[in-house]
């Protein structure tokens, strides 16, 4: 069969998506996040959530801070990469926590410091960033196997631990993915035009 014909490798959807994404316009950004944080301020799960995994948006992701305004009595929380190759992320509160340092993806991550620090199972609900989602909740990300490795837990017990929603623009939306043994399965995952109930 030739090459044109085949399904696009992983790697081939990454760039196409992050290629799209990074394209979309500043006026089409802000839009697409309020879109996004009012549809999700509506669920349930989200309302019922205190402390929450969030990201600082990066490479043309969607951004999903303004949910810090909408809801000032919840805590959030960032991701901090692991030391240790194959470890487990951790979460930092913020604001709280003071920003200053990029980690080895550019990405800003706050410092440990006396700010409240969670294990991914301490949080009640984590918006995850991907690069493309389908309808049944699988998710490709940047290729760093980071979430997958931090929620792995949930692949024994999926009742532990947080709810974990997918964060995406609709254009990151494909038919089907292949799921790999690791991969981690989301409950919803909410665009700027939709809210998917997966499975
Ligand atoms: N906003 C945001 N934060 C996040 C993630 C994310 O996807 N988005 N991550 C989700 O896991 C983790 C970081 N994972 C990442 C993995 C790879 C690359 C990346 O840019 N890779 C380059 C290769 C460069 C290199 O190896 O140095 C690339 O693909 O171009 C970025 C983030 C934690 N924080
Ligand atoms: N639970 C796990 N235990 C050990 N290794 C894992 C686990 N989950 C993922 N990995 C490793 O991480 C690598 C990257 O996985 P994958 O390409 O699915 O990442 P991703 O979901 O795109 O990345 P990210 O979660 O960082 O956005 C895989 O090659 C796999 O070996």
């Amino acid at each position: 069969m030739p090459d044109s014909d085949a399904a696009p490798s992983k790697q081939q959807l990454r760039q196409q998506i992050r290629a799209a994404r990074r394209g979309l316009g500043r006026y089409h950004q802000r839009l697409a996040s309020r879109r996004l944080c009012a549809r999700l301020a509506l669920s349930p799960e989200l309302k019922r959530a205190q402390h929450i995994g969030i990201y600082w948006p990066m490479d043309g992701e969607i951004d999903p801070r303004p949910l810090l305004q909408r809801f000032p009595s919840k805590r959030f929380y960032l991701p901090v990469l692991p030391r240790a190759a194959r470890s487990t992320m951790t979460f930092l509160h913020w604001p709280g926590a003071r920003l200053r340092y990029r980690n080895r993806y550019g990405i800003p991550e706050p410092v440990a410091g006396r700010s409240d620090q969670r294990t991914p199972a301490q949080l009640d609900l984590v918006l995850l960033p991907l690069v493309a989602f389908d309808p049944k909740g699988a998710r490709l990300g940047m290729g760093g196997g980071y979430y997958d490795r931090s929620f792995a837990f949930k692949r024994i017990n999926p009742g532990k631990g947080p709810v974990l929603v997918g964060i995406a623009h609709q254009l990151q939306c494909v038919a089907e993915l292949p799921v790999e043994s690791w991969d981690i399965p989301l409950v919803l995952v909410a665009t700027d035009e939709r809210l998917y109930r997966c499975r």
